[in-house]
């Protein structure tokens, strides 16, 4: 079997939202699919009304499929401090033509206040490896390892584009979706992420860096957050770049456009491209003439986080198989 769905952007990119169905008779929520963690967890009939805003609510007292795992609770929390945490139910869930028939959907009964402003986003679809789940007393699958067996090739891709809808796919590979070939790198799951290792990095039309960034690759994190030597050789080159500790982040004039940015792929040489206004993440005030930049540090974090800046200047493949990565440019 195969399936896959739209994943269409918020403002700035700064998430991407996926229609997943749920239940009999189908409830769709718009769900935001996270390489960086494991539980899929949804607003829902449970969730404190002080703490919805408009999001669409899964209430599985409508699913004659539904079926409560009692006792079983989640509670999670993110790397940019968000949160959440409920009760567990199996049901069936769907994104395009795959189904699962007995998914762990965990409802949510308390979200922290980002979830609660972000009105678009009704929940986190998490595709990270099964050891970050945070299910008690029984960690849960995701709906990729429970998919995997019945995929005609076990692996999910992610092609997420700037300011338009992409896709996910799952099962097969899309030949029409990247150019080139598809260069393969290792992944070292023993984290729970699909973290792998570029072998350096290029700036505009400079000459290639050669120094190894271990990170993941994380459809969940918005910017691309590298080690701070490599930041601070980008925007070095920028004139009028700054770091600005009141944005915490470094900014730059969002003109002229910043130089390109590549980040090598396995070890023949190939790379992906990330354009120059890709790092023209978003303006930081009302002039239009200061942006935030897409690249930021990734100290604290203790690896390099290559998300949907860095994502959605490629085609990647994540593959269940063989636990490796693809990387093609598109
Ligand atoms: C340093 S991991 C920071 C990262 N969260 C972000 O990237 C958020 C995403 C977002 C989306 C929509 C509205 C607001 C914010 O966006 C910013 O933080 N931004 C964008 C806007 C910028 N102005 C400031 C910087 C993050 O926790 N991701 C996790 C998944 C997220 C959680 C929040 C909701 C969206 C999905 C996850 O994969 C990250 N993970 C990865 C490894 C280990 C633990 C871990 O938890």
């Amino acid at each position: 079997s195969t399936g896959g769905a739209v994943a269409t952007p918020e403002d700035h990119d700064v998430e991407y939202l996926t229609p997943v169905s749920i239940g009999t008779p189908e409830q769709i929520l718009n769900l935001d699919i996270d390489t960086g963690s494991s539980d899929l967890w949804v607003f829902s009939s449970e969730t404190s009304r002080s703490e919805v805003k408009g999001q669409t609510l899964y209430d599985p007292s409508n699913s004659s499929t539904a079926q409560k795992l009692e006792g079983y609770t989640w509670s999670i929390s993110y790397g940019d401090g968000s949160s959440s945490a409920g009760e567990v139910y199996l049901d069936t869930v769907s994104i395009g033509a795959l189904t699962v028939s007995s998914q762990a959907v965990e409802v949510a009964q308390k979200v922290s206040s980002e979830f609660t402003s972000d009105s678009n986003n009704d929940g986190l679809l998490g595709l990270g490896f099964g050891s970050l789940n945070t299910v008690q007393p029984n960690a849960q699958k995701t709906f990729f390892d429970n998919a995997m067996p019945a995929l005609d090739s076990p692996v999910f891709t992610a092609d997420l584009k700037a300011g338009i809808p992409g896709r996910y796919n799952f099962g097969y590979i899309d030949p029409n979706a990247y150019t080139g070939n598809i260069t393969y790198v290792s992944v070292d799951d023993s984290q729970g992420f699909w973290d792998w290792t570029s072998p350096g990095y290029a700036i505009g039309s400079g000459s290639f860096e050669n120094t190894t960034i271990k990170g993941i690759a994380d459809t969940g994190t918005s910017l691309l957050l590298l080690p701070s030597s490599v930041v601070s050789a980008y925007y070095g080159k920028i004139s009028g770049a700054k770091y600005d500790s009141t944005q915490a982040g470094y900014v730059l004039p969002c003109s002229p456009t910043p130089p390109d940015f590549a980040f090598g792929v396995g070890d023949d040489g190939a790379a992906i491209v990330l354009p120059g206004k890709y790092i023209n993440y978003a303006p930081t005030g009302s002039s239009g003439t200061t942006c935030f930049g897409g690249i930021q540090g990734d100290s604290g974090i203790g690896f390099a986080i290559f998300g949907d800046v860095a994502l959605k200047a490629a085609f990647v493949v994540f593959d269940g198989g063989s636990k490796t990565l693809g990387w093609a440019s598109k």
